[in-house]
């Protein structure tokens, strides 16, 4: 099945989700979190931070193009064990369906860690914006192919209005031009998989990073395995790194953390190599 036709299957069941969810868990009692009135950490800061790593390590059991990468690795170590190694923030995918995660891992991660958390999930309605502030998130992800321009506005004013910051993902020169919004979105995230046959190039994060202007915070996703290739990413300016696969398929993914952590210590310093 080609991801075009992923995404759209991942939406379509998306919306019939939220619909229950919402009879379940109504706005209102969204609100009454304990997380609604906490101040979220800035994902920002913590990627541009001085002498950091810059990795978004994520925790994630499976998805639609590899199956299971991990269905044993307890949210509580590996989320915790992610910062210990010096990750810089944490994902976390809370689509069930698809992707084998949940609210509760997130709200898990939240329990363990002081580190800012992105929302990984297919957000196309408001209702998952105030979802992911209930859950005790940071940030929130935005993708540019399932979402008008008029819509990534919505959601990621919104966003924004609760103190979350927005990631917007996008693939292509024009899914960029047409989604950039400095009112609503805080970091681009340039996705290196290809929608329509599963590929990985780091090419794809390489062409784009002219093009993302320099007031929001670049992010790399997906495919990246090595210190090198983040080496790179950084020379073309990004400073966010965003891996799941990489650590996921090891039995300790933060071990594989703290691996490549220390590896991206020994690179060169971003000031020496961003002339
Ligand atoms: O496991 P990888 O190849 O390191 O990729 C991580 C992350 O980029 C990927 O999980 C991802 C990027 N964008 C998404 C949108 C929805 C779900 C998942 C994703």
């Amino acid at each position: 099945m080609s991801q075009a036709t992923i995404l759209d299957t991942i939406v379509t069941h998306k919306r019939q989700e939220i619909a229950s969810r919402r009879e379940l868990v109504p706005t209102k009692l969204l609100e009454t979190s304990l997380y609604f009135n906490s101040q979220p950490l800035s994902l920002r800061k913590y990627l541009l931070r001085e002498g950091g790593s810059g990795l978004i390590a994520e925790f994630k059991r499976k998805s639609p193009s590899k199956g299971w990468i991990n269905q044993y690795a307890p949210v509580e170590r590996t989320t915790l064990g992610y910062m210990q190694a010096g990750a810089a923030a944490l994902s976390v995918l809370t689509d069930t369906e698809f992707f084998g995660g949940k609210n509760e891992d997130l709200t898990t991660a939240r329990r363990f860690n002081f580190c800012p958390i992105l929302r990984k999930d297919f957000v196309v309605d408001e209702y998952q914006i105030l979802e992911a502030k209930s859950i005790g998130a940071d940030a929130v992800l935005l993708i540019a192919a399932v979402l008008t321009p008029q819509e990534i506005d919505s959601l990621g004013r919104l966003a924004r209005s609760l103190g979350l910051e927005v990631l917007l993902e996008v693939h292509d020169g024009e899914e960029l031009a047409r989604s950039i919004n400095a009112d609503a979105v805080n970091l681009i995230g340039v996705n290196n998989r290809n929608l329509h046959d599963f590929s990985l190039s780091l090419d794809t994060s390489m062409a784009l990073a002219e093009a993302i202007p320099n007031e929001f915070v670049k992010v790399s996703e997906s495919g990246i395995s090595t210190a090198a290739a983040i080496g790179q990413l950084r020379e073309v300016g990004f400073r966010g790194f965003l891996l799941g696969e990489a650590f996921m398929r090891h039995a300790r993914p933060e071990r594989a953390c703290a691996a490549l952590v220390q590896e991206i210590a020994a690179l060169p310093k971003i000031e020496s190599v961003v002339a």
